[in-house]
C-alpha cells in the first residue's frame, strides 16, 4: 500500500475515532442531564412539601390593633412553579428562599412591618460597607474559569428581539452576555434584522425566525439548550412579534428558564401582566417610563413618584413577588420583600443602549445565580443577587468608559470596559 493510501486510511480512522468519542461524550452528557433533572424534580417535590409545611406554620395571626393599609395589601404568590429546570441548572427553590428572607433580619438597613409581612431594605452602594454584603454573594455565583469545562457550560443565552428599526439593542444585549462570560449568545430576530446583526459580529448566533409563521416552534427547538432568555431589546411593538414573544415566555416558564424582560417586552407585560406574574425566575428591568406604564397597568391609578422604593415594592408584590430593577440615578432592586439599591458611581452620560448591556449581562448573571448551590447566595433570592451584579457592572462600565471618552461615550465603549470592570468588581 502506498504511503499516500496509508495516510488516507489513518486519517479516516482517526476521524472515525473522533466521531465515536464525541458520540459517546454526547451520550454521557445526556445521561448526566437526565440524572440532574431527576435530582432536581425530587428536590422540587421536597421543597414544595416544605413550603406547605411552612405555610401552615406561618398562617397570618390576627392583629387586632394593627390598622390595615389597603393601598399596600401584599398579593403574595409563594408557590413554587411546577416547572422542569432547564438543563444544567441547579434549582434554587423560590419558596424556600422566600421563607428564608421572611425569617432573617437582613443586616444593615431598615426594617418595615406591613401587616403580616416584613419588608427589609438593604441599601448597598458600592464603595461602602454595603458592597461587602452583596458583591461577595455575586462572586460566589460566578463560575470559575477552568480547563475542565466544555463550551456552553458557562451559559447559553437567548435574546428575543431585533426588528427592522432596532438592530443595535439585541446586539448590545447578546454581546454583553458573551463578554461577561457566557459561552454562546443566540439572537432570535426578524428576517430583515438578521443579516444586519450578523454583520456586527461573527460571535453571535443569529436566527432570522421571529416573524416567520412558525416562529414559536422554531425558537422552542432551542429552549432546551438555553440557560436564560432576555425578551425585549429591540423587539418593537408589532402585534405579531409581541404575540410570538409572549408564547416564548410561556414556554420558557414551563422549562423553569430564567426570563429577563426589558424594553418592548415590558410593553407586552403592561398589556398582559399574567404572562410573567408570579414566575419566581422572572426579572423585569424597567426604566422610569416603563416602570410608570407597568405600575399604572397593575394599580389602575397614577404613580405617586415621591417614593420610588415603595412604588417598586408595591409593583413587585402586585406582580407576585417578581424581581424588579427600576433603573435610574440609583437602581432599585426588589422582590417585594427585600430592597437593594445600587448607586455605584457611573457618569452623567445617558446614551441609548446602556439598558441593553444591563439586560444582556443579567442573562448570564441570572443563569449563574440560579445554577449555584443555594448556600452561595446565603439564602438571598438569586434574582436579587444577579440583578445587583448586572447593575453594578453596567454602572462601572459607564464610569470607566466616560473616564476615557467623556461626552463621546457610547454603549460600544462601555462594552469594551466589561472585562476590566468585571475584574475590578468581582475578581479583585
Ligand atoms: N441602538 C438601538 O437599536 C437601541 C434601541 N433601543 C430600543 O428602542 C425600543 C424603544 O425603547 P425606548 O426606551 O426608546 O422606548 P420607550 O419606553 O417608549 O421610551 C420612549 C420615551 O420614554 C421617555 N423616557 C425614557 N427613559 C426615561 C426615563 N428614565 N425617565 C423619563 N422618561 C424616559 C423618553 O421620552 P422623551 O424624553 O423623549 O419625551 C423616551 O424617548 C426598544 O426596543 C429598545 O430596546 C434602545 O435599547 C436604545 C438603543
Ligand atoms: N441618572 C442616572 N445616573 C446614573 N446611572 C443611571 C442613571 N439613569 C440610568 N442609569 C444607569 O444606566 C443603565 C441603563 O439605564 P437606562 O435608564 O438608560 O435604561 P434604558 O432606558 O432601558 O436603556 P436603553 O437605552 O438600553 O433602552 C442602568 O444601569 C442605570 O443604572
Amino acid at each position: 500500500m502506498s504511503l499516500e493510501k496509508l495516510m488516507e486510511k489513518f486519517l479516516e480512522q482517526s476521524m472515525e475515532a473522533e466521531d465515536n468519542f464525541y458520540r459517546l461524550e454526547e451520550q454521557r452528557l445526556q445521561v448526566e442531564d437526565k440524572r440532574r433533572e431527576e435530582e432536581h424534580s425530587r428536590e422540587l417535590q421536597m421543597l414544595q412539601m416544605l413550603g406547605q409545611i411552612f405555610a401552615s406554620i406561618r398562617m397570618p395571626s390576627p392583629a387586632p390593633t394593627a390598622t390595615p393599609q389597603p393601598s399596600f395589601i401584599p398579593q403574595t404568590n409563594l408557590t413554587v412553579p411546577l416547572a422542569r429546570p432547564s438543563l444544567g441548572n441547579r434549582n434554587h427553590p423560590p419558596a424556600l428562599i422566600d421563607f428564608a428572607s421572611h425569617s432573617q433580619a437582613a443586616g444593615p438597613g431598615l426594617l418595615m412591618e406591613e401587616g403580616d409581612f416584613q419588608f427589609i431594605e438593604r441599601s448597598f452602594s458600592l464603595g461602602t460597607s454595603g458592597m461587602d454584603n452583596v458583591i461577595p454573594l455575586v462572586r460566589n455565583t460566578i463560575p470559575p474559569l477552568t480547563s475542565k469545562k466544555h463550551k456552553g457550560q458557562d451559559g447559553r443565552i437567548g435574546i428575543i428581539g431585533g426588528c427592522q428599526e432596532y438592530t443595535g439593542a439585541p446586539f448590545f444585549a447578546a454581546i454583553s452576555a458573551l463578554k461577561v462570560g457566557a459561552d454562546l449568545s443566540h439572537v432570535f430576530c426578524t428576517k430583515d434584522a438578521a443579516p444586519v446583526i450578523k454583520s456586527y459580529s461573527p460571535e453571535l448566533i443569529v436566527h432570522p425566525v421571529l416573524d416567520s409563521p412558525n416562529a414559536v416552534e422554531e425558537i422552542e427547538k432551542w429552549l432546551p439548550r438555553l440557560h436564560s432568555v432576555v425578551v425585549g431589546p429591540g423587539l418593537g411593538r408589532e402585534d405579531m412579534l409581541l404575540k410570538n414573544a409572549k408564547e416564548i415566555i410561556e414556554r420558557s416558564k414551563l422549562r423553569g428558564i430564567p426570563v429577563i424582560i426589558d424594553a418592548d417586552g415590558l410593553w407586552l407585560v403592561a398589556k398582559e401582566p399574567s404572562v410573567i406574574q408570579g414566575y419566581q425566575r422572572g426579572i423585569l428591568t424597567p426604566n422610569f417610563m416603563e416602570f410608570t406604564r407597568l405600575y399604572e397597568a397593575m394599580h389602575h391609578e397614577p404613580l405617586d413618584s415621591s417614593d420610588h422604593k415603595r412604588s417598586a415594592q408595591q409593583l413587585s408584590i402586585a406582580l407576585g413577588h417578581l424581581t424588579l430593577v427600576l433603573k435610574g440615578e440609583e437602581d432599585i432592586i426588589t422582590d417585594g420583600k427585600n430592597i437593594l439599591t445600587c448607586s455605584q458611581e457611573g457618569s452623567g452620560r445617558r446614551c441609548g443602549g446602556q439598558g441593553d448591556l444591563l439586560s444582556g449581562s443579567l442573562g448570564a448573571f441570572a443563569h449563574w445565580a440560579f445554577s449555584s448551590p443555594s448556600d452561595a447566595t446565603k439564602g438571598m433570592n438569586p434574582s436579587l443577587v444577579a440583578a445587583f451584579g448586572a447593575t453594578s457592572l453596567t454602572r462601572q462600565c459607564n464610569r470607566q468608559a466616560f473616564h476615557k471618552h467623556g461626552r463621546s461615550t457610547t454603549t460600544s465603549d462601555m462594552i469594551q470596559e466589561i472585562n476590566s470592570a468585571f475584574k475590578k468588581l468581582f475578581e479583585s
